[in-house]
């Protein structure tokens, strides 16, 4: 199963690991930071898109190395994982794009995950005591790990590749990480099918310096971070009124703002684009509504669902109309 000497990127990369149907094409900065080091799953997503040479990729040691390589300059775009339909939200991304300077998502890419177990050569799985990977990896192979390696300590890696790197310094038995960072630091393939749950996806994001608004194409999503007064009903207000306008939400949680216990942000992704007349009039409601609201991007969404119908009285033109009226009576006219 391990894969020749020096075969580390090349010809499988564009095979393995498998990108979700329908990637828009987005901006492309010239340089840009991933998760690193080489061989994660973030590098796999980011070379499926096909548009950036090696060169222009730099590694970085953990998602907040990524987003402050961003902020300060050094890079045009950073390269992160936002969320897995697994666990959930990678919070250093979705915290990490919350506070600091402003960054806003200009693309998202998403790839089904799986992991293989990896050993340095002549480690079975049976010498397996310590077994190393992202806890987010970690989550998502519980079930795997109980059944195959009981009793084996499992230790938390800054990242799947980290963890393989890792084992081939020695440090740790074993690494769940991508076959691409098996065969990158190599070591050997001892256990493939990982994950509890098969066919596993994780949604990664580009963000930069505001400055770059991709266009709207139509089947688009906004992303937000709110933050509200700790009063009665609040949530409710805050989603109706993107119900009012007919916005579907693809994602909402909450995340403490370590101001003190009880006291949250929401993090919300909508259908739509902020150019769209109905996204723009619920930000405007938003902002009067929120003690705070971060925008953090209009881009095209890339999970290959169609955005949901817009009904014609959430459309541009019928907000057009709407406002044209008004004006027309502040005029003094009679409608
Ligand atoms: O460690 C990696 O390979 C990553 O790209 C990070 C990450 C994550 O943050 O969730 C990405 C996909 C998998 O779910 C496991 C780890």
């Amino acid at each position: 199963m391990r894969l020749p000497p020096g075969r580390t990127r090349g010809p499988h990369w564009p095979h393995y690991p498998r990108r979700m149907p329908a990637q828009p094409a987005g901006s492309i900065p010239s340089s840009i930071a991933f998760l690193g080091p080489e061989g994660t799953f973030t590098e796999a997503a980011l070379h499926s898109l096909g548009t950036h040479s090696e060169g222009e990729t730099v590694p970085a040691p953990s998602v907040p190395a990524a987003l402050a390589m961003a902020r300060s300059g050094e890079v045009d775009a950073a390269f992160v994982p936002l969320e897995n339909s697994v666990e959930g939200s990678v919070s250093p991304t979705i915290d990490g794009l919350a506070a600091g300077d402003p960054l806003v998502i200009t693309r998202e890419v998403f790839l089904e995950v799986d992991f293989v177990l990896a050993t340095r050569p002549g480690v079975g799985r049976g010498d397996v005591r310590r077994v190393a990977s992202h806890p987010h990896a970690l989550a998502q192979t519980r079930g795997w790990v109980a059944a195959h390696l009981p009793g084996a300590e499992v230790v938390p890696a800054a990242s799947t590749a980290d963890a393989a790197r890792l084992v081939a310094e020695g440090a740790h038995d074993a690494a769940i990480c991508p076959e691409i960072a098996a065969a990158r630091y190599g070591l050997d393939v001892v256990g493939t099918g990982l994950a509890d749950t098969p066919g596993a996806v994780t949604r990664f994001v580009q963000v930069e310096r505001p400055g770059r608004l991709p266009a709207p194409t139509g089947a688009d999503k906004t992303t937000l971070t709110c933050f509200v007064a700790d009063r009665t009903g609040v949530l409710l207000d805050l989603l109706t009124e993107f119900a009012s306008r007919g916005i579907s939400l693809t994602r909402l949680e909450s995340r403490p703002t370590r101001e003190r216990l009880g006291v949250y942000s929401f993090s919300v992704d909508c259908e739509g684009h902020v150019s769209d007349r109905r996204v723009g009039d619920a930000l405007v409601a938003l902002h009067r509504l929120c003690d705070e609201v971060r925008f953090q991007g209009s881009y095209p969404r890339a999970d290959g669902r169609a955005a949901a119908p817009v009904h014609e009285r959430f459309a541009d033109g019928a907000f057009a109309d709407a406002q044209e009226w008004v004006a027309r009576l502040r005029e003094g006219s009679a409608g």
